[in-house]
Parts: C-alpha cells; structure tokens; sequence
C-alpha cells in the first residue's frame, strides 16, 4: 500500500507504476514522472533516493526530457528503480511520506500535467499478430477461402511505420485525403478519405540497443522488451485499400499513430502472464520458445460523439487473443541482423477477439459496410466522423486492484478543403 491515497478503480496502485514524461504551468520542462493515483512523482525531485548499486552512478538518465536512457540501461536497472519507487511510495516508509516539503515539491496532480511522449521514438513497426483480425480483413479485402496468407502462421507480418507520426493521447487527427478508387470500373481520384477508422492496438517500446548484424535470440529477447503502452493506428481504409498491392499500408496509415502516455513496466505486467496461443504449424526453431510470454490485458474502445451524453462503448477485447508474442516479434524483427534502439516502439497489430463484440476495428465492426455500429441515441456510424473522438482504455484485474494503462484517445478533425 502506499500513503499516496489510491481509488480502487484506479489504473496506477503501487503495483503498477508506470513511467512517463509531462510538464506543468509552472515547470514547462517535459521531465520524467511516474504515475501513482491520481498524482504523478516527479522522478527528478527524487532522483537521489535511487541508490541501489545499478542506478547510484546512473541517476543523470532521470534528468532526460524522454526515457530512451532509462529504456537503454536494462533490465536490472529497471528491477531496482522499481524496488525504490515501491519503497519510497510505501506507507512504512517515512523519507518521502513524513517530509512535507520533498513531498510538495515530488508529488503533482495528473489533472495539472501536461503528458509528452515518453521516448523519441526512432522507429516504429506494426505487426500484424491477431490471427482473428488478420482473417476478418484477409475476408473482406480479399478471398474468405484463403483469407490468411500462406506465410501468416509461419512469421509475424509486420511494416515499417512511420515514427515522425507518432503522437500522443489527446492529440487531434486531421481526416486525411489520399488517392482513392470509390469504384472498380472508374479511374482513380484525389479526394477525402471516406471510411476513417481506428485500430485497438497495444504497443511495446525496446530497451538497450542490438548491433546491426546481430540478431536478437529468443533467449535474450526479454532483456529488450521495456513496457507497453496502448496504441491507435488510425487507418485510411479506401486510401489503404487501393494503395497495399503489393508492399503492404504505407499512407493510409501515416496521418498519425496515437499512444497512451504511461509506459507500463513488464515487470508490472508480469503477474497478468497467461499462456501462449497454441501456433500450428509449430514455428520454425529460432521462433519457438516454451515460455509464457502472452498477458492478461482487458481492452475497449469508446466512441464520444455530439448528441452523446457519455462515451458509448462499442467494443472489448483482450491482449492476450495475439497468436505471435512480443518476443516472436522482436526476434523475427531482427533475425537479419536490423538493429533496434532503446525507444523503438513495436505494435501489435489490431487486436480482435473471435467474437464480433471483440473486434479492433471498426471495419470488422460494420463488417465493410454492410452493418451499422449502435452508439445509442439514435446515433450509429459506421466509419469515424469529423469530431468523433475515439478512447482506448485497458487494464489488468489483480486482486483488489487494477494495473491499467489510462487513456489512449483522440479527435478527429476534419480534412483540409480539397484544391
Ligand atoms: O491488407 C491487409 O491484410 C491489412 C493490413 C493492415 O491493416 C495492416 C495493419 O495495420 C495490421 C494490423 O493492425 O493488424
Ligand atoms: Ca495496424
Ligand atoms: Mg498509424
């Protein structure tokens, strides 16, 4: 327990835990904090709590605007940062709790923070690893026989995003407009993307840094994996429609990639850990590993919109339906010698369930158009429109408390005029 009061529902007890960047009125400089309760600890106010033998001689990673330093020390230095944050936050413990000015000074409401993203990130990548939405799409942009590509259950498809893009919570996406082909028969135009659409994904970021040349193992892939966060990748459904033969999304998917503000830990996560999804054909040997490293991760998706008093929820679905692991990902990723560096960010792809309450898009939602999505109110849509704002919400349940990821949420704004 901490003497930091924590709601039950909370998304950030002791337990979790999560780091992040922000900035207040009073102190514009984006620094590192870690949320707990409704507050946030301002790890520069508190840096030389952190004396544990890893971290003593490396407490200049706390003064950083971003974590990718932080990310690049490993995992025995994220083990003892959070040994000391459990301490210093615990209710035994009288450093932070009984000193009043250290504590006003460390401890800063999240409604007064302004949230940065945590890393600059250098690269990111999308997988495509829920083997429900793989099919859904493989259904309806091509041939429900052969719906999954041949090479689907052999190796985690993925692309290469675009990392300038990548913004976070709560910043507006402007409707993009592209080229598109609104029929079979007639040619193509430049115009307004139509069928505007989100993706449920979560994201994870890397730790230290792989040499170009060398491949990381699955035995060793853990010692690259941070944390995650949730992740949007807006999708331009007509724009990537017409464009993805034969290299796969490039611009309609590049007007901007959301993700939540707070990096939550593996080692947080860890107690959420449930078994891998079966994979046949078992995969070939330097994507095989006997280990759990599948999790527990609660996820929906509300869509707030005028004429709603509320957010209305229109789909829940769960990390843990991802046929690749974060793992398999990582090691497939760099199995040619690429090289990652810490604060790379890899998504995992839509995230669907096997029912349709649990599909990550809202192209599987209205099923290409042919159904409608019930926001209530009279109100449904079936693709995004100007002012609708999407939130992604998730969280672990533990016992009596949660290890949640806050909020991933964006506006959409309406397209620049076509000339
Ligand atoms: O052409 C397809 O099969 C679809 C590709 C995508 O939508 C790419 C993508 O972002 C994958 C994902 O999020 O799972
Ligand atoms: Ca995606
Ligand atoms: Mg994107």
């Amino acid at each position: 327990m901490s003497f930091v009061t924590v709601a039950p529902d909370s998304d950030f007890p002791i337990q979790n835990l999560p780091y992040g960047v922000f900035s207040t009125q009073d102190n514009p400089q984006p620094r590192i904090g870690v949320a707990i309760g409704d507050q946030i600890l301002d790890i520069q106010a508190v840096k030389h709590l952190f004396d544990g033998p890893v971290l003593k001689d490396a407490q200049n990673v706390f003064d950083q605007p971003t974590l990718n330093a932080f990310m690049g020390l490993g995992r025995a230095a994220w083990w003892e940062a959070r040994q000391t944050l459990q301490k210093i936050l615990s209710k035994s413990e009288s450093t932070l709790r009984d000193n009043a000015e250290l504590r006003a000074r460390a401890l800063v409401p999240q409604s007064s923070a302004i949230m940065h993203l945590p890393a600059t990130i250098g690269d990111y990548t999308d997988f495509y690893s829920s083997k429900n939405h793989a099919y859904n799409v493989g259904c309806m942009f091509r041939d429900p026989k052969n719906a999954l590509n041949p090479n689907w259950t052999h190796l985690p498809v993925g692309y290469h995003g675009r990392s300038s893009s990548v913004v976070i919570s709560g910043t507006s996406i402007r409707r993009p407009n592209g080229q598109l082909k609104p029929t079979e028969t007639n040619p193509p135009i430049f115009g307004t993307c139509r069928l505007f659409d989100f993706e449920l994904e979560m994201g994870f970021f890397t730790g230290p840094a792989s040499q170009l040349g060398n491949p990381i193992t699955l035995d060793k892939a853990e010692d690259h994996i941070f944390g995650m966060v949730l992740l949007n990748d807006w999708s331009a459904r007509d724009i990537q429609k017409w464009e993805y033969v034969p290299l796969g999304p490039f611009l309609g998917k590049n007007m901007g990639t959301t993700i939540s503000p707070w990096v939550v830990t593996m080692d947080a996560l860890r107690p959420f850990l449930i078994d891998n999804v079966p994979q046949d054909p078992e995969p070939l040997p330097y994507l095989a590993h006997k280990d759990n490293y599948n999790f527990d991760i609660k996820l929906d998706v509300s869509i707030m919109a005028d004429g709603l008093a509320k957010p209305s929820t229109i789909t829940r679905s769960n990390f843990k339906y991802m046929y690749w692991t974060m793992k398999q990902q990582l090691v497939h990723h760099t199995a040619t010698g690429c090289n990652i560096n810490p604060g790379d960010l890899m998504g995992s792809g839509t995230i669907s369930g096997p029912t349709p309450e649990e599909y990550g898009s809202m192209l599987e939602l209205c099923w290409k158009g042919t159904k409608t999505i019930d926001l209530g109110n009279g109100i449904t849509r079936k693709f995004l429109q100007d002012g609708d704002e999407v939130i992604f919400h998730g969280y672990c349940e533990g016992e009596g408390h949660r290890v949640g990821f806050g909020n991933c949420s964006g506006k959409v704004l309406p397209a620049h005029p076509l000339s």
